[in-house]
């Protein structure tokens, strides 16, 4: 099962692999073709709707393949409105190929003739609202003819999340569906999924599509995006300065940095974009429990083992601090120790690397394939969402798993998984774990490679921060 939003994800990151939207067109239109002979026969009479989005471009390209039969295109609109380069490339070939076609502007003008078949491919997972003038009179015409219905991936004016038809929708005889079931088609039995050459990568690896799911609207306002708290600092002060500034480049409004006292003023002079709150002594401990549950009320992710350290008042505070905690949180370094011991009601991502994997009491193993199948299942045991760090990144939360391929041998060096446990942080406040935790390592990834791929190995994980916007919005805005 895909949603429409996660297609548009998976799509995006099939062309950066190499294939073409035009190429999936091609493969689409070509399965609706074969349900067409398969359901008509071959002496079948067709007539095309097709909308001016990427649906009509599928109905146009099964034209082409069906040219031998006596087939007609209704385009609703004219060529110079087609919505996308493929779309309009797929309407030359047609023409070229001599396949009669009709364009119709004005909703009066739509006559459907008898056919012994229509093709519904007037709108598709592009659809927002109700069907508009002149798709809503074709998809009554549709409804109203007495020929059987082929709906081209969904059937039109219906909402493929949900199911939901706001005012009408084509009622189909079949649905030929691209690449996976929507949630809106489940339990129909007209429907039927064409493979369209989307690869297995696509889905699998983290891509440029999953960028998709970070938005920042016009509208809004200060807070929107997150305060992250980090929670950290002793023996270190680099590492929760590091995140923190992470945070904010990965979008955050604010972070903020509990740390103790003794390292306070030093992290703080890291960086005048971070907020630092100091707690007595010289470690996080259980006396600071309280104080920090107090402040993560007003958070909306707390991030928990930047340069924390080993000490035993450490661990013990991490564990009273989840047991008590039912917000968001990202758990890392030294902190990960103490959550397969801790029960919490916490959304928790944690962002081991292969050595903490095996001391939380995960599984390891060479071959990545093999390690993401066991990172499933620990997953899925453990109860929490896991970013598995090593060059290939497995990110899992026991039922959806991912792996990111970005990132380069550079990025050992000390601070970069602060870094990402930071841009972790940021994205776990706007989208879901998973996709939080599988964006971050993409975007750490990139940002690594865009350095070395600059300036050679040699790269400090402050470098990381100021290419971590770039990594995220590729310049969208
Ligand atoms: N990977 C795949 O699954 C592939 C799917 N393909 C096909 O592409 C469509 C989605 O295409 P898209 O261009 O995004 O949207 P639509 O064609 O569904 O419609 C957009 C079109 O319609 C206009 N519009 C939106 N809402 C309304 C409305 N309520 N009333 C009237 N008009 C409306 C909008 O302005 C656009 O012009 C998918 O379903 C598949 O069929 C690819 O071809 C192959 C890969
Ligand atoms: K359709």
């Amino acid at each position: 099962m895909i949603t429409s939003d996660r297609m548009a994800a998976v799509d995006r990151n099939a062309t950066a692999l190499g294939i073409s939207p035009e190429w999936l067109m091609e493969s689409a239109g070509n399965a609706v073709a074969r349900a067409v002979r398969e359901f008509g026969g071959p002496d079948a009479s067709v007539t095309v709707l097709a909308g001016r989005g990427n649906n009509g471009g599928d109905g146009i390209t099964a034209a082409r393949f069906l040219s031998d039969l006596d087939v007609e295109v209704l385009l609703l609109g004219r060529p110079s409105g087609l919505a996308s380069d493929e779309t309009r490339a797929k309407w030359d070939a047609l023409q070229a190929a001599g396949v009669p076609t009709r364009e119709v502007t004005d909703s009066t003008a739509i006559d459907v003739g008898s056919p012994d078949i229509v093709v519904d491919a007037i709108l598709g997972t592009g659809v927002t609202g109700a069907p508009r003038e002149p798709e809503r009179t074709a998809v009554q015409a549709i409804n109203e003819s007495d020929a059987a219905v082929v709906s081209v991936d969904v059937p039109s004016g219906m909402d493929v999340d949900t199911g939901e038809v706001v005012d009408v929708a084509v009622d189909p005889n079949r649905v030929v569906t691209f690449h996976d079931v929507k949630p809106g088609l489940a339990d129909r039995e007209d429907v039927t999924v064409a493979n369209i050459g989307i690869p297995v990568a696509a889905e699998r690896f983290v891509g440029p599509g999953d960028r998709q799911v970070i938005e920042r609207p016009s509208d809004s306002h200060k807070g929107d995006f997150g305060r992250v708290m980090v929670v950290g600092g002793g023996p270190f002060t680099g590492a929760p300065a590091l995140a923190a500034q992470a945070a904010l480049r990965a979008g955050a409004d604010l972070a903020y940095v509990v740390a103790p006292e003794s390292v306070a003023d030093q992290i703080q002079g890291y960086s005048e974009d971070l907020i630092v709150d100091a707690v007595d002594g010289t470690r996080i401990g259980p006396d600071h429990v309280d104080d920090l549950l107090a402040a993560a009320r007003d958070r909306d992710v707390v991030l928990l083992g930047p340069g924390l350290g080993d000490a035993e008042e450490s661990h013990a505070a991490v564990a009273e601090f989840l047991e008590a905690y039912d917000g968001r949180a990202v758990v890392d370094a030294d902190a990960l120790a103490a959550v397969p011991d801790v029960e919490t009601d916490a959304t928790v991502v944690c962002t081991p690397h292969q050595g903490e994997l095996e001391e939380m009491g995960g599984p390891t193993a060479d071959d990545w394939e093999e390690r993401s199948a066991l990172v499933e299942e620990f997953a899925a045991d453990l109860g929490h969402t896991l970013l598995v760090k090593g060059a290939h990144d497995v990110i899992s939360d026991g039922e959806t798993t991912r792996v990111n391929r970005t990132g380069n041998q550079g990025m050992t060096a000390g601070g970069t998984g602060d870094v990402l446990a930071g841009a972790t942080a940021a994205l776990l406040a706007q989208v879901e774990p998973v996709d939080a935790a599988a964006l971050a390592a993409y975007a750490n990834g990139l940002a690594g490679d865009a350095v070395v791929d600059r300036d050679g190995f040699g790269l400090v994980a402050a470098d990381l921060l100021p290419e971590l916007p770039r990594a995220l919005w590729d310049g969208r805005r």
